[in-house]
């Protein structure tokens, strides 16, 4: 038996699945199963991307891919970053052939997560599913809930490159969630507010958070968390530079998801 985990990358051509790739094929413990996209199928994937051979044509067929992953004799795992929209059905048909899902795309809705939390029990089958890769996020995160102790008002920002598909960011979703576990009633009302302009104070989120979406070209990912009381406010901030900060999370769901046997929810459960 290989000693290398394989691994399909789904939506490998856009600009999380191409890192996926060239990070696959450099880790000593894992390989470039099958990369399945929408476009230059049959071709070789690395040619495609640019770094050379690889001998892995683009298949544009999840199904064809997990059928044949399910005769291996080894667990093999499918990374996912595509679209809001596909990703549900994607992680379905993973479980269903045995195949272990690591999921970057974000967009989930709550209930989505459910279902396929449940239907991974089921089948007692590991998933991962984290809207944010990067330690750098989870660091933030764990600072923004110990601020929590000390700051009763708080609001997100969140900015990004201006292709992103969803909005608000998953990663900010998932920092409001964080923060509202702590129970605490954030943001109690000093006024009564009026929006003149729709949208003007942002959205509402989990735990009474309010997140504001920027989108722009020459931003990739940014948040800020920005906590505020009586003569001072504290600011955490999260930059990415280079979509490399979240290969070391990848690389850590995909050798972590084949020891699981339910779904896991967040990175930070894994370190
Ligand atoms: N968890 C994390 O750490 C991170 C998560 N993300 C999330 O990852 C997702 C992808 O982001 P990003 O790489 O920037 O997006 P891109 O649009 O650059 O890439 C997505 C790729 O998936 C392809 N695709 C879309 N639908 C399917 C499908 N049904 N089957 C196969 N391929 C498909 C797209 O093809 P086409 O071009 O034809 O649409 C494209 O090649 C987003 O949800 C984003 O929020 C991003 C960064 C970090
Ligand atoms: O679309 C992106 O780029 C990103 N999406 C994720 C999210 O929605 O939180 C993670 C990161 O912010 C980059």
């Amino acid at each position: 038996m290989s000693m290398q985990i394989p691994v399909i990358v789904v939506g490998a051509l856009g600009k999380m699945g191409r890192e996926v790739v060239k990070a696959v094929q450099h880790a000593p413990d894992t390989q470039l199963y099958a990369a399945v996209d929408r476009h230059h199928i049959g071709e070789d994937v690395g040619e495609v991307l640019g770094v050379g051979a690889l001998e892995v044509p683009l298949s544009g067929s999840l199904q064809e891919v997990c059928v044949a992953a399910a005769q291996e004799k080894q667990p093999v795992v499918m990374v996912d970053f595509t679209h809001p929209q596909a990703v549900y059905e994607n992680v379905r048909m993973a479980i269903a052939y045995g195949v272990y899902p690591v999921v970057g795309t974000t967009g989930l809705s709550h209930d989505q997560i459910a279902d396929l939390a449940e239907f991974a029990d089921k089948a007692e089958m590991g998933a991962v599913i984290a809207p944010n890769f990067s330690i750098g996020m989870v660091l933030l995160q764990e600072a923004a809930i110990r601020a929590s102790q000390y700051f009763d008002h708080v609001e997100i920002i969140e900015l990004h490159h201006n292709q992103k598909a969803d909005a608000p960011s998953g990663t900010a979703v998932q920092t409001a969630q964080r923060l509202a576990e702590l129970g605490k009633p954030f943001n109690p009302a000093q006024v009564e507010e009026t929006e003149h302009l729709a949208g003007a104070r942002g959205a509402h989120a989990s735990g009474n958070i309010r997140i504001h979406s920027v989108r722009l070209p020459g931003l990739i990912a940014h948040q800020e968390v920005i906590f505020g009381s009586a003569g001072q406010v504290y600011t955490l901030r999260h930059d990415t530079s280079d979509r490399q900060c979240y290969m070391p999370g990848v690389l850590l769901a995909i050798r972590k998801v084949i020891h699981l046997k339910r779904l896991i929810y967040g990175l930070e459960k894994l370190l």
